[in-house]
């Protein structure tokens, strides 16, 4: 099981996690000429992503697309795409490519199809940026879900799956990268704050939380970054 890595402020969190995102994505570049970065969402990541965008990187070789996505257009203020473009695709970064996940006038099911191509075209990935829920999801992934085994089936050929709501979470649909997108690279950096997130990824993992899947893999090496 990989180790927490602790930071003592949150501001040196997202400084690390910037420096390392970007070491990653410029080291696939030069070894392969392009890279894939996928992105998470959620409350914790913007303030990464302002640094990111700021850093010296070759951003028209990197093309950028999401862990996972609320069925939701671009404009919606809970959008990681959104997110992502308000935050990371600015400044030089901007001359990145982007690959979404969401597609206006689309069906759930058929957006999540349509996704699979720009998601294809991004792997293997130079880094993916992952959160954790409090519930122990991690992109779109969440316990008690109806497609919950089908996303973190290890064989899957499906590289996004559009997720129902479920009680108690999701409470929209969702689209998601799979266990078996997502392990296309050679680096997962957990980014989580808070101590309820240390006691989830710490000591032994309940087997039962769909993260536990990203710990005990041996496909990419995984750093989880902290601070309180
Ligand atoms: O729903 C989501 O939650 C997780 C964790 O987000 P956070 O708000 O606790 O940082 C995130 O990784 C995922 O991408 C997002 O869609």
């Amino acid at each position: 099981m990989p180790k927490l890595e602790a930071f003592s402020s949150r501001e040196a969190l997202y400084d690390a996690t910037a420096s390392i995102l970007v070491d990653a994505l410029t080291n696939a570049v030069a070894a392969s000429g392009r890279a894939g970065f996928a992105a998470t969402g959620g409350t914790t990541p913007a303030p990464v992503y302002d640094r990111l965008a700021t850093l010296t990187a070759p951003w028209d070789k990197i093309t950028v697309t999401l862990t996972d996505e609320r069925f939701v257009p671009p404009t919606d203020p809970s959008s990681n795409e959104g997110l992502v473009r308000r935050h990371l695709l600015v400044g030089e970064a901007a001359k990145a490519s982007f690959a979404p996940l969401y597609f206006d006038g689309m069906s759930h099911a058929d957006s999540a199809r349509a996704a699979e191509a720009g998601v294809e075209a991004a792997t293997p990935f130079g880094a993916v940026l992952l959160g954790v829920g409090p519930d122990g999801h991690f992109a779109s992934l969440f316990p008690g879900n109806p497609v919950l085994a089908q996303g973190l089936d290890p064989q899957s050929d499906r590289l996004v799956l559009d997720v129902p709501p479920s009680d108690p979470a999701p409470d929209i649909p969702r689209l998601s990268l799979t266990f078996a997108a997502l392990t296309r690279t050679d680096l997962i950096v957990l980014l989580v704050t808070g101590a309820a997130k240390k006691a989830l990824l710490e000591g032994d993992v309940d087997p039962a939380l769909p993260v536990a899947a990203i710990l005990k893999q041996d496909r990419a090496k995984v750093r989880i970054l902290w601070a309180e």
